[in-house]
């Protein structure tokens, strides 16, 4: 169940919509990956110390006949964060429900979720970094004490009438820990922080999907599939729905390797998963700046794109994987990205002499 007002999200970038490797997911997207969520703790591949760690706060929990401590769950877009709220209210035998940071514009907005809460329940708060204050502040006391105070009245006159909650359980889900303010961090009994896959866990992830959606897909593409998935679960299964298309379209319904391979330079996803915007940042910086340093906005320039978009869809990406490096003076290429483009790659800078 979705509660709170609609989503103002200020950060959506142009570029990221069309992108078949970003990791954030869009509206008609979530339908298609509800269908592939697992749905219980040993159907979530990957990610063992949190799920055991998790498995433990929850078993705990059952066996008191109580709600668990709050939890917190961190790490990159697209790495389950969503499907392991819903899995811990699987698990309890609870009710979810979901709202979001963005979502509550105001503490009343807040007061009315938590005020509408049953014993037991699991409130999911997605993007809670972007909580406003004063409604983090409620949520405090609403987590510590369960107990929400509701104002009446205005100004001089107001007053607070304090409403007691029944035991509940918030799973808060952030992209962003640092930004947490450490009052709100305090009251999450546990915290989880979800990593990045390695392709073994991503084939795992495809093979699973492919069941689900009834495709028949050949362990071989599974690896190519997961090689080129930015180690996200997310973009794994995104992959996967385009080369079903490939091979119900211009193949024979089979996820060879070779639709794999054909399917992923239709949408131009290459054999490291870099997309259109990731070569062409690369691009830039080698043949038109030399390697670097160049300044974020001089690189969005040449590509065509706004800074933000560079920053924060190519960026993160290209220096994960070591391509490019971010100095005081601008964005430098490494090595491996003179490789990947098939260049030279030119002595460091103060060699005269190769
Ligand atoms: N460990 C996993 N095993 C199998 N599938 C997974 C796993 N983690 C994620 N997925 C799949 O990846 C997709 C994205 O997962 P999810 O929505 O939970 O990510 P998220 O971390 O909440 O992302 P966001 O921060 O953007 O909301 C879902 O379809 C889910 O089925």
């Amino acid at each position: 169940m979705e509660v709170g007002g609609a989503e103002e999200d200020g950060d959506v970038e142009p570029y990221g919509a069309e992108s078949l490797v970003r990791p954030v997911a869009d509206e008609p997207e979530r339908a298609a990956e509800a269908a592939l969520r697992p749905r219980r703790l040993d159907e979530f591949v990957g990610q063992r110390v949190v799920r055991d760690q998790l498995s433990l706060v929850l078993q705990a929990a059952l066996g008191r006949g109580r709600a668990p401590d709050h939890v917190l769950l961190s790490g990159p877009p697209g790495l389950g964060k969503t499907t392991l709220a819903m899995i811990i209210a699987a698990e309890l035998g609870a009710s979810l429900r979901v709202t979001s940071g963005p979502a509550i514009q105001h503490a009343g907005d807040l007061a009315a979720v938590l005020s509408s809460l049953e014993e037991g329940e699991v409130l999911f708060i997605d993007e809670i970094h972007r909580l406003a204050r004063p409604a983090e502040e409620l949520l405090y006391v609403a987590m510590e004490d369960f107990r929400v105070d509701v104002i009446v009245g205005k100004g001089a006159g107001a007053s607070a009438i304090p409403l007691s909650l029944p035991p509940f359980t918030v799973v808060g889900a952030t992209t962003r820990a640092g930004l947490l303010p450490a009052p709100l961090r305090d009251r999450f009994g546990f915290t989880g922080h979800l990593d990045f896959y390695d392709d073994a866990e991503l084939e795992r992830v495809l093979v699973r999907s492919a069941g689900l959606l009834g495709v028949p897909l050949d362990v071989t593409a599974a690896a190519e599939i997961a090689s080129r998935s930015r180690g996200t679960p997310r973009i794994a299964n995104r992959l996967l729905r385009r080369v079903r298309d490939w091979a119900q379209v211009r193949g024979d319904g089979m996820l060879s390797l070779a639709a794999a391979r054909s399917a992923l330079e239709v949408y131009e996803v290459d054999e490291r998963g870099l997309d259109r915007l990731d070569r062409s940042v690369l691009d830039a910086l080698c043949r038109r700046f030399g390697g670097g340093p160049v300044g974020l906005t001089t690189l969005a320039v040449a590509v065509g794109e706004e800074p933000e978009t560079v920053e924060t869809v190519a960026e993160p990406f290209l220096v994960r994987e070591g391509l490019i490096g971010r100095t005081s003076r601008g964005r430098v290429a490494l090595p491996p990205a003179w490789e990947h483009l098939g260049l030279p790659v030119p002595p460091p800078a103060g060699t005269l002499f190769g």
